[in-house]
């Protein structure tokens, strides 16, 4: 079998369920919209700014990870910014071949230079729409929708998930909570959830990264997410052998094919997993959980969906119908309606992995 190299896997549509918009910033857009707002950050070297985010974000706690979020939400406080930060990122999602993505951010860590909830949320959904119509000019068209995030340490949630549906029908698919994990159970925010629901609206909640099963049991049980962000901790109520032996709630969570958004890079970054060879995701892959491929924070983890695909590929030899089967499970866990995204499996995703797996 002929080595799948990084160069083929940009060339194949990919779909990406979890990237924050705040993580993803470019470093030299970083610096710029930080001059103009007169922020200081560590350094004004893009390229030493970019090591600095990598490095900082790579010291096995969830906690200090998120602390570098303080340079990227500080320069993502103005109309122009927010909608320049989100073309960009249409833009370099679609260059590196993603096909369709959902990309998250918290509102409410956008309002300190007086901007309402309403005005943030139409600047982001603007500039990626500009990404997009730039991207497809430019022959790599993307569709992009949007999450609403609340931060979970905050008490915003329910303010949040009112937004996120006033805006369903304008770009935003979702909601999402994120934020440190231990200390703040998704249940805090139930009363946000049962909204959505009554609202027929669509949410996932970031569960079972640095905390484990019981975040993952609230969130499914008590909060009835559609998808977990991240999750990679269900492995701990798998035991393993030959065959492994799934306890009630990973057994609930496949039976139900409720869709794993894992991060592999992040994961080692924040401690979730000792390395990429040693991440759950091989595991879980072979129990055919519904296991999907994410960036998290493309500037904290140095990555890109390209990457987190070849780092899969080295780690445990997959081939194309793998990657073909971590692509369709993400289209087929997406938030857009059923024939959209049908249409996008059958017209764009199929017929190019066809030519390679023949
Ligand atoms: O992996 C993660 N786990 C939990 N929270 C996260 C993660 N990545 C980013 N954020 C948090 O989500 C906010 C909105 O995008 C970010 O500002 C960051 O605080
Ligand atoms: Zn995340």
């Amino acid at each position: 079998m002929v080595a799948i190299s990084y160069e083929d896997i940009v060339k194949v549509p990919k779909a990406l369920l979890h990237d924050h918009l705040d993580g993803g910033l470019r470093p030299a857009t970083i610096v710029e919209l930080a001059a103009e707002a007169g922020h200081e950050l560590p350094t004004t070297d893009p390229e030493a700014l970019g090591r600095w985010f990598s490095e900082a974000a790579n010291s096995g706690s969830l906690e200090r990870y998120l602390e570098t979020f303080a340079h990227t939400v500080a320069v993502m406080q103005t109309a122009p910014a927010l909608r320049r930060v989100a073309r960009e990122c249409a833009l370099d999602l679609a260059a590196d071949g993603v096909v369709y993505a959902e990309v998250r951010f918290a509102p409410e860590q956008h309002l300190e230079q007086n901007l309402t909830l309403d005005e943030v949320v139409d600047a982001v959904v603007t500039g990626f729409r500009e990404g997009s119509a730039l991207a497809a000019e430019a022959g790599t068209p993307i569709r992009i929708g949007t999450l609403l995030t609340a931060m979970r340490h905050a008490a915003r949630s329910q303010e949040i998930a009112e937004l996120a549906v006033r805006h369903r029908d304008t770009g935003v698919v979702g909601f999402d909570i994120a934020g440190a994990e231990a200390g703040f159970p998704p249940t805090r925010h139930l009363d946000a959830f049962e909204y959505l629901q009554r609202e027929n609206f669509h949410f996932t909640i970031h569960a079972g990264e640095a905390f484990g099963l019981p975040s993952i049991w609230q969130a499914i049980q008590w909060c009835g997410a559609d998808r977990l962000g991240h999750g990679v901790r269900i492995v701990d109520d798998i035991t393993p052998g030959n065959p492994p032996v799934l306890g009630r709630l990973a057994a609930y969570v496949r039976d139900k094919r409720i869709p794993l958004e894992l991060c592999p890079s992040s994961n080692v970054q924040t401690g979730a997993a000792a390395s990429i060879a040693d991440h759950p995701i091989g595991l879980l892959r072979d129990l055919r959980f519904r296991v999907t491929v994410n960036t998290d924070n493309r500037l904290m983890s140095g990555t890109s969906m390209s990457r987190e695909m070849a780092l899969l590929v080295d780690a445990f030899g997959y081939g194309w119908k793998e990657l073909q089967w971590f692509t369709i499970n993400a289209m087929k866990s997406a938030f857009i309606p059923f024939d959209e995204r049908l249409r996008i499996i059958d017209e764009v995703i199929k017929p190019a992995y066809a030519k390679l797996i023949g």
